[in-house]
């Protein structure tokens, strides 16, 4: 086992796998042109006949020679007897003698032949042999891929059957005592194998053929044999988790024994652990079990090797420029790699960083884009460019209505319905106060916000004093309760029980948490005296989860996150839960549309489906 790992620059590391996977050889061969999308010519490419292989009519009309047309005027016209044309269609032959078309909305029929009023041109409308594809001539070069339109100009240059490399195989052997298959109910300490199958939708996409082995229990015999087996099968292969230096870590001791090392620890974060070794003239990487982690060095890395094997260039993903909305601290060890939403507010992209976690899968399938934070740089300030390498079509980014403040599951409600109506809802759940600062500084388009004053009244108080210039859409009234063990097996009734619980807070700025303030303070309660004030969610799908999972007995949240999470509710009030906006958003489309759905009967029918909630007036307040 490894005692500590070497981190090597990513630009060293590819550079290494460029020089060793160069030498790895695919076979040629011969495949129907009609199946060749995607694939990589080994050889260039001539027309075996000319594109079109005879002389051709262009227009639909009339074929004939030009000089009986020479003293066609238009008002001495010339009249072409039988004989002297033939009617032909676009693509025809041109009849034998014949060296022009004359379009047939040029010409006039008549019982003793046709008549026209113009002169025509030597070879007008006619398409000469060869005019699209000469014979011989070259239609694609080596290492292209093949794309829908070469395959057009391939079979029109009678090219049947192309030389084409075979796929690169790459073999991918997720390890782990933890890893179930997919289809199986993990129990306590396991874990569903997913990682290999995205792995094998990647190398996919790249074009190549995944072959996925059979999970393999952290024994350092098993994984050796596996991997002799995959090296045989594939050009690549991939050992899954195992790359860092706990017990039962055997990917580095594996690419050792199997060949030699190349590297193990690459400066980049996620996916430090990485390693790559060349075995048996084949290339085998270690691969960090951290979904995202393997994600990065899935496409910064392993990539590298099978474009070279392929010998071209899988698609790189667009890059555009962003305004970052908050100030991202980074170590001076590692490029990071930052997943990013973007937004489009009054013409500016914005990007939002979310989690950082390398086991936040979620966080890769709802950010929009990725930025890399150089390793020489110590962070990024907040309103600084960026550039941001795009997960999505950037059209699905200017449709899409941004939305930073209070959680609700509603959201996710409204997010699916405006999907269908071509809109997406991008929220990001950073608590009211995180969404009125937000708001000012122009960051996001709307804020869900559900903040009590002193005087016990939502949400406008705060929009005045941190805001100015708004407007409010009165938008739910939704039950706060507590969310307890089934049975409310300890009795919870109202906030002066929460002083002999085990609590679970949300975070500061969160409507929830000063509702929760706003009872202690009223009944006199220290925070002090509550055992977990200080212990903060940022969700209530987070808070209902620890309570769900026995590390707390109670949380503040609403009902549809405790009826989620099969827990039981005991209702306190209803609060406002409303939506802040800036005036010149109100015309917006994006905005339309969230109006549009959430005044919806089909909206209404949901929000009573889970329960807990009222509709609001829905009117706009300024
Ligand atoms: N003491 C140290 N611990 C760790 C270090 C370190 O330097 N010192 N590095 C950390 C970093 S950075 C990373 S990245 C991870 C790398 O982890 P491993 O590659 O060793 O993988 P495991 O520990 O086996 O698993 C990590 C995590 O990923 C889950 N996993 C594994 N395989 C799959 C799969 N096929 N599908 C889904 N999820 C998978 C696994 O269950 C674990 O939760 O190590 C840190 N630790
Ligand atoms: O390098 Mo690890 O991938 O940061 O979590």
């Amino acid at each position: 086992m490894a005692l500590f790992l070497k981190n090597i620059d990513l630009s060293e590391a590819r550079e290494i796998i460029k020089n060793e996977c160069s030498n790895i050889k695919l076979k040629v061969e011969y495949i129907d042109t009609r199946e060749a999308l995607g694939r990589v010519t080994a050889e260039p490419i001539f027309s075996k006949i000319s594109s079109p292989h005879f002389i051709a009519s262009a227009m639909d009309g009339i074929a004939t020679k030009f000089i009986y047309t020479l003293d066609a005027d238009i008002n001495r016209p010339v009249l072409l007897k039988n004989g002297q044309y033939e009617v032909v269609d676009t693509g025809d032959p041109i009849p034998e003698g014949f060296d022009c078309v004359i379009m047939v909305e040029d010409i006039q029929t008549t019982d003793e032949g046709v008549i026209i009023r113009k002169p025509a041109h030597p070879y007008q409308n006619i398409r000469p042999v060869g005019e699209d594809i000469p014979m011989g001539a070259m239609i694609i070069p080596s290492n292209h891929k093949i794309r829908a339109i070469d395959i057009a100009s391939l079979l029109a240059g009678g090219v049947n059957k192309v030389p084409v490399f075979e796929k690169v195989r790459v073999g991918i052997i997720p390890t782990g005592d933890e890893l179930v298959d997919v289809g199986t109910m993990p129990k306590r300490g396991e874990l569903i194998d997913f990682n290999s199958w995205t792995f094998a939708a990647l190398v996919k996409e790249w074009g190549g053929e995944p072959i996925r082995y059979d999970i393999v229990k952290d024994d350092f015999e098993k994984i050796k044999k596996v991997a002799q087996r995959a090296l045989e099968e594939c050009h690549i292969v991939i050992v899954n988790a195992g790359s860092a230096k706990g017990r039962g870590d055997f990917a580095e001791d594996i690419l050792s024994i199997l060949g030699e090392l190349k590297f193990h620890g690459v400066s980049i974060k996620p996916g430090r652990p990485a390693s790559f070794s060349m075995a048996e003239g084949k290339a085998i990487f270690g691969v960090p079990g951290y979904p995202v982690s393997a994600y990065f060095v899935m496409e910064n890395i392993v990539k590298v090797g099978f474009d070279t094997v392929l010998k071209a260039k899988t698609e790189e993903k667009r890059v555009v420029e962003a305004i970052l909305t908050k100030k991202i601290n980074s170590s001076l060890k590692n490029d990071e790699f930052v997943r990013v939403k973007l937004g489009k507010v009054k013409d500016k992209l914005i990007a939002s960083p979310i989690g950082r976690g390398a086991g936040v899968t979620m966080s890769l399938t709802t950010a929009d884009g990725v930025l890399v934070i150089d390793k020489n740089k110590e962070g990024l300030e907040a309103g600084e460019k960026v550039s941001v390498r795009l997960l999505r079509d950037i059209k699905d980014v200017d449709s899409t209505l941004v939305c930073i403040g209070s959680h609700d599951v509603v959201l996710d409600i409204i997010s699916d319905m405006m999907n269908k109506r071509g809109f997406n809802l991008n929220s990001t759940h950073v608590g009211s106060m995180g969404g009125i600062m937000a708001l000012k500084r122009g960051e996001t388009h709307i804020a869900p916000v559900h903040l009590l004053d002193e005087k016990g009244e939502y949400n406008t108080s705060y929009l005045k004093r941190y805001l100015g210039d708004f407007a409010l859409l009165k938008f739910i009234k939704r039950v706060q309760g507590f969310m307890v063990q089934k049975g409310n097996p300890l009795n919870i009734k109202g906030f002066k029980d929460l002083k002999r619980v085990r609590f679970v807070n949300r975070q500061k700025g969160s409507g929830t948490r000063m509702l929760l303030d706003y009872h202690l303070n009223k009944l006199s309660i220290n925070v002090k005296e509550i055992n977990g004030y200080e212990r903060e969610e940022i969700t209530h799908l987070n808070v209902a989860a620890q309570i769900a999972s026995g590390s707390a007995d109670c949380g503040l949240g609403v009902l549809s996150a405790a009826q989620f999470m099969g827990l039981e509710f005991i209702p306190v009030c209803f609060e406002e839960y409303d939506i802040a906006i800036t005036r010149d958003m109100l015309y917006d489309e994006r905005f339309k549309c969230f109006l549009e759905v959430v005044k919806s009967e089909e909206f209404k029918n949901k929000l009573y489906e889970i329960g807990g909630y009222e509709i609001n007036s829905l009117d706009i307040i300024y």
